[in-house]
């Protein structure tokens, strides 16, 4: 994938970046990424929020990590987490590929560990936006850490990848029937793929 961005990519131009990834998954090797058709969902929610701090959950090869960055204001800043340090070093790449390594602050390590350090290592008060795409069976609890560290405001938005497929039941089940969110689902498809899947975006009440 990496080779297929140094090849076919322009450096410094993210929209060619994803284009290139997105080529090679349909052509040559299916991989999870959010992939082009979630991906304009993510990137609508991202323009209408205008997030001056992101936190993404799990990089993976940095595609949707790009997507993200390159909607942000100039000030804007991106943390990412990633605790595989082989997808760590090909996101690394991709991203500076993407000429985004200013607005990307790649962590790598476990979102457990990490998210209770935002404040003191990062300066984060909180998240105007959080893109949740790591083990599908962390989005709860790292939600609810969330909360407990204090880091979702009053209009913080949780954008969740896959909640159908593979599938996220017990964050569905919470972040549906918890008042302190008010949630809406998009429909889409599985990455590269004919099969549902969708994002669920959710609004922190405070
Ligand atoms: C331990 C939890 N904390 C974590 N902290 C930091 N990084 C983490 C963490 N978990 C996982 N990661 C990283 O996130 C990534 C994991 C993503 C998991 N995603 C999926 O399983 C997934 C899977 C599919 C899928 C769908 C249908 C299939 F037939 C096969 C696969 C589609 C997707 O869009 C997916 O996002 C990896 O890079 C992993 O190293
Ligand atoms: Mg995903």
């Amino acid at each position: 994938m990496l080779a297929a961005v140094q090849k076919n990519a322009t450096r410094g131009d993210p929209r060619s970046v994803v284009k290139a990834i997105d080529q090679f998954c349909r052509q040559k090797e299916w991989a999870m990424n959010v992939g082009d058709e979630k991906g304009c969902i993510l990137d609508s929610v991202v323009t209408e929020v205008n997030p001056a701090t992101v936190l993404e959950l799990g990089t993976y090869c940095g595609y949707s990590t790009v997507r993200i960055a390159s909607l942000l204001p100039s000030n804007a800043k991106l943390i990412t987490l990633e605790f595989n340090p082989d997808y760590a070093a090909i996101a690394c790449q991709v991203i500076a590929w993407a000429g985004l390594e200013d607005k990307v602050q790649l962590v790598e390590g476990a979102s457990g560990d990490w998210i209770p350090k935002m404040k003191e290592k990062f300066g984060i008060e909180t998240f105007d936006l959080v893109f949740l795409d790591h083990w599908k069976d962390r989005y709860l609890p790292d939600t609810k850490l969330m909360e407990e560290c204090g880091l979702l405001r009053k209009g913080s938005i949780l954008l969740a990848d896959n909640v159908i497929c593979p599938g996220t039941p017990d964050y569905l089940e919470y972040i549906r029937n918890s008042p302190r969110y008010k949630s809406q689902y998009f429909k889409s498809h599985l990455e590269y793929t004919k099969v549902e899947d969708g994002l669920e975006k959710s609004v922190f009440l405070g």
